[in-house]
């Protein structure tokens, strides 16, 4: 079970300076929507060159123009990208294969699908390596979570891991990791704390008990 720092509310300077406050516990960044379309894909590439041993995530959230996207995102020096589960097969299939050559992964969001069960069987057999089930800031303002949605996507899921974000936190963690995921993210869960160095300590202890146990 991997821990994903998300940064979304912040520049360059500012995610470089939360990175080193936590990079001891965590294994992979995600550069958010809002920080690669504020700054253009040179995040990736000046966040990939200050921490070169932890993996990046490009949370692109690519819609059409598939292979094209990932291909730049993977020059930049991404290890993960994200594409949406809503794009059409042909997109997913283009992501897929693009990150296959060069050396990538792919990371489906599946933000917003009514029909969970049914698109992460098809996701999976369209060779995603991570599926996410996610409530983004809109629904999280109205209270929702994805905890049973990680149940549902599991319970159909052979052969891509599973990943889980949106508005994770400490508190919350025994019920996500109960769940089993191989990815939980976490953003303003740590993000939003003073001591942010304490509070990802305290997430990846619980994580690394639980894979234990
Ligand atoms: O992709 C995102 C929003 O679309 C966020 O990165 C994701 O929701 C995790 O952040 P948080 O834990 O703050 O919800």
């Amino acid at each position: 079970m991997k821990l994903q720092l998300a940064l979304d509310l912040v520049d360059i300077p500012q995610a470089i300076e939360i990175i080193k406050e936590v990079e001891e516990y965590i294994d992979i960044i995600e550069l958010g929507t809002p920080v690669i379309n504020k700054e253009g894909l040179k995040a990736v590439s000046e966040i990939k060159a200050a921490f070169p041993n932890l993996e990046v995530l490009a949370d692109m959230k690519i819609m059409d123009a598939a292979a094209y996207e990932v291909s730049n995102a993977s020059a930049a020096g991404a290890d993960i990208i994200t594409i949406l589960a809503q794009a059409e097969d042909s997109s997913i299939k283009g992501a897929v294969e693009e990150a296959k050559k060069q050396g990538k992964k792919i990371l489906v969001d599946m933000i917003a699908v009514k029909d969970i069960k049914t698109r992460a069987a098809e996701l999976d057999l369209l060779g995603a390596d991570y599926i996410c089930v996610h409530t983004g800031y809109d629904l999280q303002a109205e209270g929702k979570d994805s905890f049973e949605d990680l149940r549902t996507i599991k319970s159909v899921v052979k052969n891509a891991r599973t990943a889980i974000a949106g508005g994770i936190k400490l508190e919350t963690l025994p019920e996500v990791i109960k769940a089993r995921p191989d990815l939980i993210i976490v953003g303003g869960g740590i993000t939003s704390k003073e001591d942010k160095n304490a509070e990802a300590a305290k997430i990846q202890k619980l994580i690394k008990e639980s894979v234990t146990a």
